[in-house]
């Protein structure tokens, strides 16, 4: 009797489990979207969710299955998601449409996981408000004000290419992470220390374990975007303790030191501090935000934001120099194209250091650049949810509160029908005339809309001084264990490359040699 009703609990257990694997794959039939069968539990993502296909790879199999089509349904395990093909669609998503579609419906417990409150992760009202206060701290003015700091960290990026040089070879990836750590570092966190000059750095370390590719934490990203409820119920954080912990002492230790000394800085931390009094002394006077609209930019949601511009902006900017170098090795007429162009830029300076308005007049460099992230998205897909309900326009296909949009950024920029010839490195596809031949949206490195990454502009300004100064002082060449074509670290959740990106180092003056 026992055993009978041992597995009779087994039974209903199993169908309990069964249906709840399998009773969403009914949504893209019901709405008449083309979609391809889902397997129980994988839904369309086998490949992806077992490691067995690398996230990218599995991501434009599925896009080319469609080919023709201007989206279509998949299923990310059992979560049904729209993916957007089709640019013009894109842009009704992300922009026209963007009051049904605010949010990216990530995890964010503020109780639990206080650096989950971040901007990238904030909804509705609460992210606006957030975005509002914040923009104005990466204004062009504010930008022009940091230059000095860059220009601090690459100096330290040319110095430490020429002591790395092992029988002139360097490791670039490792070089790149700490030079954007030390950016970050210097602009955001406001620490006056270097990284590049202390290789062991408590700083870089962090770094390197919030980024560590590991199948663990690549595994808590896709719960963290398919089964965010999971992550509250298995009292999950995206962010382990001792992280939190390093960051939210270090940001207190900054705030009480430049509190008590009056240092101030032209950096983000500063910006920061100066919103959140402005935004006590308007409290003070004013108290009529509705409480469930209004974010209060406090120690935690200060350092919640601070963290995320690192986050957010180190291994981003990192793995888009590591690949850049790595192109211009390979590519040896667009490399002495860029050095011809920085050479130009510092006869003008003539010694003085380079300033925002010389970054700008780096045009060549910037197309180089931009090529790097078609080649390469550090950010290969866009996530929103809709959050208002909403009918596909000219279709029936209706979608309701909480569903997913999915745009499958690398597999779009790598279409060869949308970039012919999609593996060739060419930056005069950022040419004015080049970019004629392609839809803006079918570009999304930085994504669209309102939502677009905050710190565009800053990005490109580091990225294109940090590569300019490389430029100046050397020749870059390819290794003989460089892998071409370039290979990715099958483990990483950002795109990585495999081994390492090892180049040959020829100083172009005896002073950096
Ligand atoms: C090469 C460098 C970078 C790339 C490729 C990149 C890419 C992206 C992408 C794709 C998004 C999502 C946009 C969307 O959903 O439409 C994003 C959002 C964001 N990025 Fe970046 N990013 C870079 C650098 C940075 C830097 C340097 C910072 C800060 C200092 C930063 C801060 C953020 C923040 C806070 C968001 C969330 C914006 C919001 O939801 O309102 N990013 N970024």
């Amino acid at each position: 009797m026992a055993l009978v009703e041992v597995l009779l609990g087994v039974a209903v257990l199993a169908c309990l489990l069964y249906y709840y694997a399998t009773s969403t794959f009914s949504h893209w039939a019901q709405r008449g979207v083309p979609h391809l069968p889902p397997k129980i539990l994988f839904g369309n993502i086998k490949d992806i969710v077992t490691f067995r296909t690398l996230h990218v790879y599995g991501y434009q199999k599925l896009y080319h299955h469609f080919d023709g089509l201007p989206y279509a349904g998949i299923y990310q395990m059992r979560t049904p998601s729209l993916m957007l093909r089709d640019p013009e669609v894109i842009k009704q998503f992300l922009v026209k449409d963007f009051a049904h579609f605010h949010d990216r419906g990530i995890f964010c417990d503020v109780e639990r996981d206080p650096m989950s409150a971040t901007l990238v992760n904030l909804s509705g009202r609460k992210w606006r408000n957030l975005r509002t206060k914040l923009t104005p701290s990466f204004s062009a003015v504010k930008l022009k004000g940091m230059v000095p700091l860059l220009n601090e960290c690459a100096d330290s990026l040319v110095a430490l290419v020429g002591a790395s040089a092992q029988d002139g070879e360097v490791e670039m990836r490792e070089v790149m992470a700490k030079f954007t750590t030390d950016v970050i570092g210097s602009c955001a966190f406001g620490l006056h220390f270097n990284t590049l000059k202390d290789p062991d750095s408590q700083f870089r370390e962090m770094g390197r374990r919030v980024f560590l590719p590991t199948y663990a934490r690549t595994a808590t990203h896709l719960t963290r975007v398919f089964f965010p409820a999971l992550l509250s119920v298995l009292h999950l954080r995206t962010v382990s303790k001792e992280i939190t912990d390093f960051f939210i002492s270090l940001v207190r230790d900054v705030i009480q030191f430049r509190e008590k000394s009056g240092e101030t800085r032209n950096d983000f931390m500063q910006l920061l501090m100066q919103l959140r009094q402005q935004e006590k002394a308007d409290r003070d006077v004013n108290d009529n935000v509705a409480k469930e609209e209004a974010v209060v930019l406090d120690d935690r949601l200060l350092t919640a934001q601070v963290f995320i511009f690192f986050v957010a902006g180190f291994e981003t900017s990192s793995s888009t120099m590591s690949f850049c170098v790595y192109e211009l090795a390979v590519n040896e007429h667009v490399q002495e194209a860029a050095r011809a162009e920085v050479d130009a830029i510092l006869a003008e300076l003539d010694g003085q250091p380079i300033t925002y308005e010389h970054v700008a007049k780096m045009t060549y460099i910037e197309k180089v650049l931009l090529e790097t992230m078609r080649k390469y998205p550090p950010v290969p897909g866009l996530v929103r949810v809709c959050t208002k309900p909403y009918t596909v326009p000219g279709t029936k296909v209706h979608m309701d509160v909480g569903s997913q949009v999915f745009i499958p950024t690398f597999a779009i920029q790598r279409d060869p029908d949308i970039f012919p010839d999609p593996d060739r490195f060419d930056p005069e596809r950022f040419s004015e005339e080049g970019r004629k031949t392609w839809h803006p949206f079918a570009y999304l490195p930085f994504g669209e809309g309102p939502r677009i990454c905050i710190g565009l502009r800053f990005a490109m300004v580091e990225m294109k001084l940090g590569l300019a100064r490389l430029l100046q002082h050397y020749k870059l060449l390819p290794s003989p264990s460089l892998p071409v074509p370039m290979r990715f670290d099958p483990k990483g959740f950002v795109l990585t490359a495999e081994g390492g990106i090892n180049l040959r180092i020829q100083p172009r003056h005896s002073s950096t040699a």
